[in-house]
């Protein structure tokens, strides 16, 4: 159920929304640092925990895949000192268009560059060209395939990332254990996965567009992984203190380190 302005709504959006309503400019609106959005406040939690996760040493190795990209490239900042290999990939064809722009250096690219100055102050363009450097292929993505990159077969990577994205291409919790266990086949066993997103959050806008997102809470998401084999070793939760921004109605943010595959 979706809360906007005091009405209640139930109407999910799914793949067909997002590709005829996602609009990556309207979404990076909320990644402009300085104008106190829902965005922002997602950044500053959680570049702090990707830059710790992939500055230990431990979360390292040749292959990183980042589920539902987005047009984003904020949670692949730091791992691209830790990887040889990222590959991108989302649903929707405007996604992987915005972000070939930015990859490719192109006029009209979003300007990361504040984002970017947040991780490495000082060292912005050495960041900028190693993360394109280390992004090889931004491909379509399925979380609800079983094998999410079809046609592609990719070998099995050494971490995945996924920002926001399973609790918005998810319609119920069963869903999301399933495209849980799809995208983990895409893992080597004993990989790691580092997955982010926001808690109990029934919307959020893009532009004029509601997108749903399904309600997700701390017990759930710890039993949904276990249950597929991860084990948990970080589960950093923020709550919610403020009001402000009513592009979405999350009530905290999560970031989770799991270590897969240990059963079958
Ligand atoms: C809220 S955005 C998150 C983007 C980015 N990862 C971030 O952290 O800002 C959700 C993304 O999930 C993608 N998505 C929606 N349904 C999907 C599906 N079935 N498989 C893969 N990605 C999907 C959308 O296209 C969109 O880019």
């Amino acid at each position: 159920m979706c809360r906007l302005g005091g009405s209640t709504m139930a109407e999910f959006t799914g793949g067909d929304d997002y590709q005829a309503d996602f609009d990556p400019k309207a979404y990076l609106r909320h990644y402009k640092f300085g104008e106190d959005t829902f965005g922002e406040d997602y950044l500053n939690f959680s570049l702090k925990h990707y830059c710790k996760t992939f500055t230990s040493g431990v979360v390292t190795g040749d292959t990183l895949i980042d589920i539902g990209s987005g047009p984003t490239i904020h949670q692949l900042l730091s791992a691209c000192e830790s990887f040889k290999e990222i590959i991108a990939s989302d649903y929707t064809y405007r996604n992987h268009q915005e972000l070939e722009k930015w990859l490719k250096n192109e006029p009209g690219a979003f300007d990361w560059t504040p984002v970017v100055k947040y991780v490495c102050e000082g060292k912005e363009a050495e960041k900028e060209a190693k993360l394109r450097k280390t992004i090889k292929q931004v491909l379509k993505c399925d979380v609800h395939k079983s094998n999410p990159m079809d046609p592609v077969i990719l070998p099995p990577a050494d971490c995945l990332v996924s920002s926001l994205c399973l609790e918005g291409a998810c319609k119920d919790l069963t869903t999301y254990r399933i495209a849980l266990k799809n995208i983990s086949s895409l893992l080597k066993p004993g990989g790691h996965l580092v997955l982010s997103g926001v808690l109990g959050c029934s919307f959020y806008m893009v532009g004029p567009k509601r997108f749903s997102s399904l309600v997700l809470g701390e017990e759930f998401l710890r039993e949904a992984l276990s249950d597929t084999g991860f084990i948990i070793q970080e589960f950093e939760v923020l709550i919610r203190d403020d009001n402000t921004d009513d592009s979405c109605d999350f009530s905290g943010k999560f970031f989770i380190l799991a270590l897969g595959l240990q059963l079958a």
